[in-house]
């Protein structure tokens, strides 16, 4: 289906009752072997070309290896292709950090995933443990974005963070910084710090929202990472209000939950012929999330 200009193929990295944040979640994960074997189906029919691949939650290490492989083949296939990755292993609360999905994970976003990454979207403890560096001040989170832009990416997006605001504790801070170096050696470097009003609730499935709309807006403003975040920050608190809004029975008429989130204005359609593959979507139901529009 099509989706903001991009027609999107989905793959199931995992398949659960409900996201990870409940007391029980049942279902399966999807193996290396299986995704391979989509794969194939894709390659036989000569239908492997793709512009983008966007990944985020998976829970086995070798289904991460062979999304590193079909990367490598897909990159062969359109040297021009970008690889998003949002690398989905955990979360702080109230300052602690902790990994939601296995630990073995992390070596191998860090060695194999990473590396072969155009854009990454972690969060404030992913990009820690990635750089192995904390960031309690700013100018130690300009430092792990260079630790994480040395490991491959020319992009990263650090979709939030509890460093503290100008504005007040009722800002959240997200940070990005491109790095480019251009045909004629020229290195472009841009960072951009968002403030971004908090909603007094926790939200799951914001970051896999967060980097579906990173990629949609850096492909229309592929040199200007501030518009591109701008855009996606917008779009995340129109959505995080109505979903607030809903949830305390002030907005009628929208569904939350199972992949039916409104969008916050705007039009994006148009844009026509595109193709990205999308690893690692999810399908859930129930509770106050924005799950659904990581379909995109
Ligand atoms: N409580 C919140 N209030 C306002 N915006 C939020 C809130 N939680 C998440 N967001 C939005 O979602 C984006 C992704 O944040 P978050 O979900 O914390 O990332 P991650 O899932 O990678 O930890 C933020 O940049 C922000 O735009
Ligand atoms: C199945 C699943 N996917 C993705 C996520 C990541 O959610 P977020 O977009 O908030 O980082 C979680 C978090 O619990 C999850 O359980």
């Amino acid at each position: 289906y099509c989706v903001l200009g991009f027609e999107v193929d989905t793959v199931n990295s995992v398949q659960f009752s409900n996201h990870t944040g409940y007391d029980h979640w049942t279902g399966q994960v999807m193996t290396a072997n299986e995704l391979h074997t989509l794969y194939d189906g894709l390659k036989l029919n000569g239908v492997n070309r793709y512009d983008y691949v966007l990944t985020g939650y998976t829970r086995d290490a070798s289904f991460l290896e062979m999304v590193v492989d079909i990367i490598r083949e897909l990159k062969c296939q359109n040297p021009n292709l970008v690889y998003v990755c949002d690398p989905v292993m955990g979360d702080q609360r109230n300052g602690d950090g902790y990994m939601y999905v296995p630990e073995h994970l992390l070596p191998v976003y860090k060695e194999k995933v990473v590396p072969v990454a155009d854009i990454i979207t972690p969060n404030q403890y992913e990009a820690e443990i990635l750089a192995g560096k904390k960031m309690n001040t700013e100018k130690e989170a300009l430092e792990v974005m260079d630790l994480l832009h040395a490991m491959g990416p020319e992009t990263v997006v650090i979709t939030s963070s509890d460093l503290p605001s100008s504005l007040g504790k009722d800002y959240l801070i997200a940070l990005g910084s491109l790095r480019k170096i251009k045909a004629d050696g020229t290195l472009v470097k841009e960072r951009i710090r968002m403030e971004i009003p908090k909603v007094d609730a926790v939200f799951v499935g914001t970051g896999d929202l967060f980097t579906a709309m990173l990629l949609a807006w850096t492909h229309t403003h592929p040199n200007n990472l501030k518009m591109a975040c701008e855009k996606t920050a917008s779009a995340l608190q129109h959505i995080v209000r109505r979903t607030i809004n809903h949830a305390r029975g002030k907005e009628p008429g929208m569904w939350v939950g199972g992949g039916m989130l409104g969008w916050g204005g705007g039009t994006w359609d148009g844009w026509g012929g595109l193709h990205c593959w999308v690893v690692g979507c999810r399908v859930g139901w129930g509770g106050c999330s924005a799950e659904g529009s990581v379909r995109h």
